[in-house]
């Protein structure tokens, strides 16, 4: 297996650090996220190498993870060169030698001045990286202090964790054969069924990964699919699948008996899961397209589900360390459509929810109106459902973490993405 090895500056040509141009002012036009706008690249460059692609991309994330830092040192109005120059100059801590032969004399001079330029000071939002709506947002939950911590531990990247596909393999076997062939693999902190990879090794053509004995998917959101706790049998709706990173841990969880529905509105995102169910081994899933949370295909499962999963849309912020560019591509408006799409959908999705049965509100947003909000707001105006302990149900998973009766877990605490979830109950008489 081939693995990803971090470049170095004696590797980076003129040529390259061209391409890393373009790829960063691409990115910088927020027109498509930033993964996107990479694959692309990569995509249509095919003769650049894994180092020439490990440099672009750890470039263009680490720019964008400290972008206010750089305008700061570069200016407002720094060209997507100036930014790069600037990051391998500060953020990479390149020593002026190493620009020689990559950068003009003028250049030279310019980055030997941002390398010496003090910075201090700076307002809240500027010292975490974060836009100011977004800081601003944070403080109603967060003391300063803890907020720059939180932004610190959003800047940086996030580890590969896999899920052991309960159906094909057990963890300690995949650990063991893991650290044979070489990789550094650790069982997860929480989830029994995660594993924590060092470094970045490319895993897709891994024999585990296709024959769906793993999956990557982050631990926390492995939690998320143990508060659901699934059982043999019955019958269980993912209302927002997507490409199915959790329906694929239920239907495990389920043992590939009972039906899972999997529902969502976006065509190519379920496309994406059917391969996956087949690697997986899962015959009890059901993906279903449906044309909004009202759809006709939803109300025919009214009452009957015994468990719910709304992994709801969401701004994504708990992602930053995956995603950096959405800090920049999110606003304050966009976040309150959001909300107003996350309380319809889970008004939907509890109808589905047969008496005595549980519906799970989650999401990978730290923002509290769209988690803590969202749940309030739905308990008030439906008397029938009430929460339940999510540390008590994880206890009852094998998971020892206590973060009260919502789940919450970041990436400053857990070391994992961040997320917000609340189990809910619908009584037996409701
Ligand atoms: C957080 S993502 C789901 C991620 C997925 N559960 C996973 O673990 O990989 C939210 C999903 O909600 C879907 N969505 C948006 N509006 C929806 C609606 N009205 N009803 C159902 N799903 C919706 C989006 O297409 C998106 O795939």
């Amino acid at each position: 297996m081939q693995k990803q090895t971090k470049t170095n500056e004696a590797a980076v040509s003129r040529g390259l650090l061209i391409q890393a141009t373009q790829v960063l002012g691409a990115v910088l036009a927020f027109e498509h996220p930033a993964d996107a706008v990479l694959s692309r690249h990569f995509r249509d460059n095919r003769e650049l190498g894994h180092r020439d692609r490990g440099f672009i991309a750890e470039a263009v994330y680490g720019i964008l993870r400290r972008l206010r830092w750089l305008r700061r040192l570069a200016g407002d109005d720094a060209t997507p060169r100036q930014l790069l120059l600037a990051w391998l100059a500060r953020g990479e801590g390149w020593p002026m030698r190493q620009f020689e032969g990559l950068a003009s004399p003028t250049e030279r001079d310019w980055v030997a001045a941002v390398k010496a330029a003090p910075i201090d000071g700076g307002s809240l939002a500027e010292r975490a990286d974060l836009p100011d709506w977004l800081a601003e947002r944070l403080l109603a939950t967060h003391d300063e202090e803890a907020l720059l911590d939180l932004a610190r531990s959003l800047n940086q990247p996030a580890p590969l964790d896999l899920r052991v596909n309960l159906l094909k393999g057990n963890r300690d076997e995949v650990l063991a054969r893991l650290n044979a062939e070489g990789f550094k693999a650790e069982p997860g902190a929480w989830s029994p069924q995660a594993i924590r990879l060092g470094g970045k090794p490319a895993l897709q053509k891994h024999p585990l990964f296709l024959d769906g004995t793993v999956e990557v998917q982050d631990e926390g959101s492995q939690l998320l699919g143990l508060l659901v706790q699934p059982k043999r049998s019955e019958l269980v709706v993912d209302f927002c699948a997507g490409a199915g990173g959790k329906t694929l841990q239920l239907g495990a969880m389920m043992r590939s008996t009972g039906r899972l529905y999997a529902f969502d509105v976006a065509e190519k995102r379920l496309a994406k899961l059917k391969p996956r169910m087949a690697r997986a081994g899962l015959s009890n899933v059901h993906p279903v397209l449906i044309a909004h949370e009202n759809d006709a295909k939803v109300k025919r499962l009214a009452g009957k589900a015994d468990r719910v999963l709304v992994d709801a849309p969401c701004s994504g912020l708990g992602t930053l360390r995956r995603n950096p560019d959405l800090k920049w591509r999110q606003s304050a408006a966009g976040v309150d459509e959001m909300v107003a799409k996350q309380r319809a959908i889970l008004a939907s999705a509890a109808r589905l929810v047969r008496p005595g049965g549980r519906l799970v509100y989650a999401t990978c947003s730290l923002l509290a109106e769209e988690n803590d909000a969202v749940v309030d707001a739905f308990l008030a105006a439906h008397p029938g459902f009430r929460q339940v302990d999510a540390s008590a149900v994880l206890e009852k998973q094998g998971v020892a973490l206590q973060t009260g009766e919502r789940l919450r877990l970041s990436p400053r605490l857990h070391d994992t993405d961040g997320f917000f979830a609340a189990v809910l109950e619908r009584s037996a008489d409701a």
